[in-house]
């Protein structure tokens, strides 16, 4: 494994994911945007909104059909996605934010090519519009920082084609760290409806407060981490291997004071 070696000269940079169950939830998205305003320095945020895009798609007579926690995309869940994660939702927080007198700009990946990404590849399972991430574009992303303006991704990326692709907005968000890791000491936080990974998934007290690979591995075996825990898990180690300095899992208030979470360590 590449040898990281953090350089304590640079800058600190917050990227933080918050799931749809938040976004859904007044009363929590509200108390984490006030959390989040209060934070210090250059900071980006990335949303998903997986409930709302079914829901929407349901009112419409679209059948949500999901594999492993991902959506099965086709052309018309495609103009539901990018209606609800590019649109309501985005807007929503941006204009959220403005109100609590935090700058910020609503961005997909095709907005400024910041976030490019390869159709997958049709293998037993055909996702459709589903795209894996291949660059992003940390020139552009640093030049908004500069202007102190917060970057807020939607879960959406761009083809160099110009198509757009519904993306895991775990994935946007530790690809996202990675690259502004060569700028920046990077710190990524997912913030979900659980307080952290647990132990027992019936007990949300059962916070496990630090895991590293061998542990995980062991949890995913005897099946306590399922589902949309799985592939978040994956992104959290992923970033800690290529370059991201620290990354910690919690609920809407993982960026308050004193806040249980797990904290993945290598
Ligand atoms: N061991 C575990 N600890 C915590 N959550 C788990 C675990 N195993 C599975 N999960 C599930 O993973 C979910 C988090 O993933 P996901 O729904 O994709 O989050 P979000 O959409 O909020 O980013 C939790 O709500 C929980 O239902
Ligand atoms: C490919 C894929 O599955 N994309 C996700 C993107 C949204 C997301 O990640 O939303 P949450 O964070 O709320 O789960 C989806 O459409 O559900």
């Amino acid at each position: 494994m590449l040898e990281i070696v953090h350089n304590p000269k640079m800058e600190a940079l917050k990227v933080i994911k918050i799931g749809g169950k938040i976004i859904e939830n007044n009363a929590l998205l509200t108390s984490f945007l006030e959390d989040f305003v209060k934070l210090q320095g250059p900071k980006i945020l990335v949303h998903g909104g997986g409930n709302k895009a079914t829901e929407i798609a349901g009112k419409l007579g679209y059948e949500t059909k999901m594999v492993d926690g991902r959506r099965i995309t086709d052309k018309d869940s495609m103009e539901v996605i990018t209606m609800v994660y590019g649109g309501l939702l985005n807007k929503s927080i941006i204009a959220k934010l403005q109100v609590k007198g935090q700058n910020a700009i609503g961005l997909c990946g095709a907005d400024g090519k910041a976030i490019i990404s390869k159709r997958r590849e049709v293998k037993e399972i055909d996702y459709g519009f589903v795209g894996d991430i291949e660059r992003v574009n940390s020139g552009f992303i640093n030049s908004l920082l500069k202007q102190n303006i917060v970057p807020v991704f939607s879960a959406i990326s761009c083809t160099e084609e110009g198509v757009l692709l519904n993306t895991n907005g775990d994935s946007v968000a530790s690809e996202i760290a990675i690259a502004m890791s060569k700028i920046y000491e990077t710190q990524l936080y997912y913030c979900s409806e659980k307080k952290g990974v647990l132990k027992n998934i019936e007990d949300d007290q059962s916070v496990i407060a630090e895991l590293n690979s061998d542990n995980y591995k062991e949890l995913v075996n005897s099946k306590v981490i399922t589902d949309g825990m799985l592939p978040k898990l994956h992104n959290c180690f992923q970033a800690i291997d290529r370059g991201v300095l620290s990354v910690f899992l919690g609920d809407a208030g993982l960026l308050g004071s004193n806040s249980i979470h797990t904290k993945i360590v290598e």
